[in-house]
């Protein structure tokens, strides 16, 4: 009641009960009159910041159908109060880290050879490792090459993220080498077994993304570690008999990505709609090491 009295004194204010909630701390008053000028009067205190922000001008607006195009744009610019921005609205894309994993022979390798030929700005992170190498492997490309002494030398410096001894060999991952490509913006992905990812899920929590590689089949996998022709038969069951084990930590992951034989494409594709996802998402993870 006493706000509609207040209104009511002051000819180009008008009181909109609507606006009002049950439990009022700011009522809002409008602009009823928007071309006519306002006297020199003293603007209540009580017009909310909204109310504010949508004070039109005197500027009339030109028809959209005849108007030009930039015309049109200038007269709702000065209407809103302010020039528009060409500021990107979307804040710019958090650094990833994705750790791909799966069982032996799944096709890591494979993969991530297509993400590094199709994606820029993105740093694979070469592990070191103190397996002999294997033919056609470039030191400093694949893995660093190093003895079991050099590797341990690093363990005791403190200079990996996480490391293990996988099939009587160590495996490690540089930090320096993630810190230095993050602080360029690139997106790292770090190759890992399925140990290797469960203690960088302890390690990193949800702040990295972890994807899961599997063949379409138990015995499409099996199929495919024999083709390769790269183990002894002592190794090749050892890592059969691992992979079944290692099937159950699916659960560990954020995504699981099937790489079906022949299909190593597609499966490419995925792991990049992924990427693009979080890149896209409203909350990013945000990642230190
Ligand atoms: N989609 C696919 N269809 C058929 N063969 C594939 C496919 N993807 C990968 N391969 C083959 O499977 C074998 C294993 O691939 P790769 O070496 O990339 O596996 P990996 O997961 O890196 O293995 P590891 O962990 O033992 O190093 C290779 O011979 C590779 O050419």
């Amino acid at each position: 009641m006493l706000i509609r009295r207040l209104c009511a004194t002051i000819p180009h204010f008008s009181f909109n009960p609507l606006l009002l909630t049950k439990k009022p701390t700011t009522p809002l008053l409008i602009f009823h009159q928007f071309n006519q000028k306002i006297p020199n009067l003293q603007t209540p205190k009580l017009i909310s910041s909204m109310a504010e922000s949508r004070r039109p001008t005197a500027a009339p607006i030109p028809a959209v159908e005849t108007a030009d195009r930039n015309e049109l744009y200038r007269a709702l610019e000065t209407s809103v109060g302010s020039s528009f921005s060409s500021e990107p609205l979307a804040p710019k894309p958090r650094p990833l880290v994705i750790v791909i994993s799966g069982p032996s022979g799944v096709g890591k390798d494979c993969l991530i050879k297509c993400l590094r030929e199709d994606r820029e700005n993105i740093h694979f992170v070469v592990t070191a490792t103190s397996r002999p190498m294997r033919p056609g492997e470039v030191h400093g490309k694949d893995y660093f090459f190093v003895s079991k002494e050099e590797f341990l030398k690093m363990v005791e410096n403190d200079e990996l993220l996480e490391y293990a001894l996988v099939y009587g060999e160590y495996k490690g991952i540089p930090k320096q080498q993630i810190r230095d490509y993050m602080a360029k913006g690139y997106d790292i992905v770090l190759r890992v077994d399925i140990q290797g990812a469960s203690t960088l899920r302890k390690i990193l929590g949800d702040s990295a993304m972890f994807v899961f590689l599997v063949a379409e089949s138990e015995s499409e996998l099996v199929m495919r570690l024999i083709d390769r022709r790269t183990e002894s038969k002592e190794a090749l069951l050892v890592r059969v008999a691992t992979a079944k084990e290692e099937l159950r930590q699916m659960k560990n992951f954020d995504y699981v990505v099937v790489n079906a034989e022949g299909k190593l494409e597609s499966c490419v594709k995925v792991v990049e709609s992924i990427i693009d996802a979080e890149k896209a998402k409203v909350v990013q993870r945000r990642v230190m090491v």
